[in-house]
């Protein structure tokens, strides 16, 4: 019977191990947190091997879980009260453009001066190299001499262009932080703001919902929009690659708020015999259908894509029985009623053979009953070699949405709630949802990625 601290050091040797063999077996270079080049890993569009993409994230566990072992508590709480200056400081990276003067190819392979940085963006007298050593310690810059300072290889994905500046630049979220701990803090008695009030809507004094506030404003909506595409990129090798979509193919295929038609872009590539509508909004598909034409001109040309305008609020009117609905990143917008409501739209008009695919994070519990093994539990060493991806089962000490790997998939639920009242949901609040709009949950399809492809098909099909 092993120690907590012994269980974890195991763990967290062989998930290495894996990751090592991994990395020579795919002919990978080392790893370097100082590299002024992108890693292959680091490429949003490279898909790694199951047993590498889970060794990663048991790795991170395992790290998370040593770490809340380890760590003094008092300070565990207080790094936690101060996260905020996490965000604060990463914004004034790229806001005073320090981030963009570091990258620039004639200094990214040396370390600058923070007074010639200072000189060079106008910075007065703001303390640089204070937010700078904190960048440091989050990893993002490093301090080779006293203060000089260098981006190391993840500040690499915050270059103009990346999805991950694309995630800072959206406006607003700590003011929308803020008002959900005002709104939170107000019992129900006491509550002045009705509880279907946003923080979002508290913060910016409206009454207007994210997307109506963001119809108006040009730059927000494009900060909204570049954040959107981001979460798409972030899941789409994995979306093409690890669910079986030939069995479909020859179906009639309807993104549902399909945004720019990036996901009908990728399975129209994929998918010879099958025909795409994207449907979205009118001040959308204005801009869907001209990105369309340009990146996929002769499909087109073919009537195999095109755009249409709907409201996800009113009935589809396709009753093809072959139709296959898809809704990526668009029910975590919404409360269970509105989600509700868009899924029974779709099942009104939905054929017997017609089936509905959502996109979306299926969050796990953070349980830790299975620190007991399971029956068939899916090790390492099974997915050596392995080429479809079966995700791991979390071995002992590791709970089992894998801790700190779900850090991520737990923070966007809160930021959903803060601008919209809506969330990331569990298997069984999904599965509630769908029966709920007279769907049923047919099969969870895991990829490698935040997000899985939650199959569903009419009630009694
Ligand atoms: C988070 S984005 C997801 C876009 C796309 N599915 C993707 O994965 O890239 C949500 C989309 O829903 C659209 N939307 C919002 N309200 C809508 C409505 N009532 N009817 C149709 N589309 C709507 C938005 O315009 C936006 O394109």
């Amino acid at each position: 019977m092993s120690t907590e601290l012994e269980g974890l050091q195991v763990i967290l040797n062989d998930a290495l191990n894996a990751i090592q063999a991994e990395l020579t077996i795919a002919r990978l270079p080392a790893l370097s947190n100082c590299a002024q080049i992108q890693h292959p890993l680091d490429d949003l569009n490279y898909l790694p091997s199951p047993r590498l993409y889970e060794a990663r994230r048991l790795a991170i566990a395992a790290m998370g879980q040593l770490k809340n072992l380890l760590q003094q508590p008092f300070e565990k709480v207080r790094e936690h009260s101060l996260a905020i200056y996490d965000s604060a400081c990463l914004e004034i990276l790229l806001k005073t453009g320090v981030l963009d003067y570091l990258a620039d190819p004639s200094r990214i392979n040396g370390a600058v001066q923070v007074s010639d940085m200072r000189t060079a963006l106008n910075l007065g007298s703001l303390q640089l190299e204070v937010i700078l050593r904190h960048l440091c310690s989050m990893g993002l810059v490093h301090e080779p001499q006293e203060g000089a300072f260098a981006l190391c290889r993840p500040a690499l994905e915050l270059r103009e262009g990346s999805s991950g500046r694309a995630v800072v630049m959206v406006p607003g979220r700590a003011k929308v932080a803020s008002a959900l701990v005002d709104l939170a803090s107000h019992s129900e008695s006491e509550r002045i703001t009705p509880l279907t009030r946003t923080a979002f809507q508290h913060a910016n004094n409206t009454d207007l919902s994210l997307f109506s506030f963001l119809s108006d404003r040009t730059y927000e909506r494009q900060q909204w929009s570049a954040s959107i595409s981001a979460y798409g990129t972030a899941c789409r090798a994995a979306t093409v690659v690890d669910f079986p979509w030939q069995e479909l193919d020859g179906r009639l295929f309807i993104d549902c708020g399909g945004g720019q038609g990036e996901l009908a872009l990728d399975l129209l590539k994929i998918l010879p015999h099958s025909e795409f509508i994207v449907q979205d909004l009118p001040e959308v598909v204005s801009l869907t259908q001209a990105h369309i034409e340009r990146r996929a001109p002769t499909e087109t040309l073919c009537g195999r894509i095109r755009t249409e305008v709907h409201n996800f609020f009113s009935v589809q009117q396709y009753h093809r029985d072959d139709t296959v609905f898809v809704l990526r990143h668009i029910l975590h917008n919404w409360s269970n009623d509105s989600a509700v409501t868009i899924l029974k739209n779709i099942a009104a008009g939905a054929g017997t053979c017609s089936k509905v695919l959502i996109i979306e994070m299926v969050i796990s519990p953070c349980s830790t009953a299975n620190w007991v093994e399971s029956d068939v539990p899916v090790t390492l060493n099974e997915l050596r070699d392995a080429q479809a991806y079966r995700p791991l089962s979390p071995p002992q000490f590791i709970p089992s949405n894998f801790g700190a790997a779900s850090h991520v998939s737990t923070a966007a639920g809160v930021n959903m709630n803060g601008y919209l009242n809506a969330r990331e949901r569990t298997l069984s609040e999904w599965i509630a949802l769908v029966s709920n709009a007279g769907l049923t949950l047919k099969e969870v399809v895991p990829l490698r990625a935040n997000e899985s492809i939650i199959v569903c098909q009419v009630l009694g099909s």
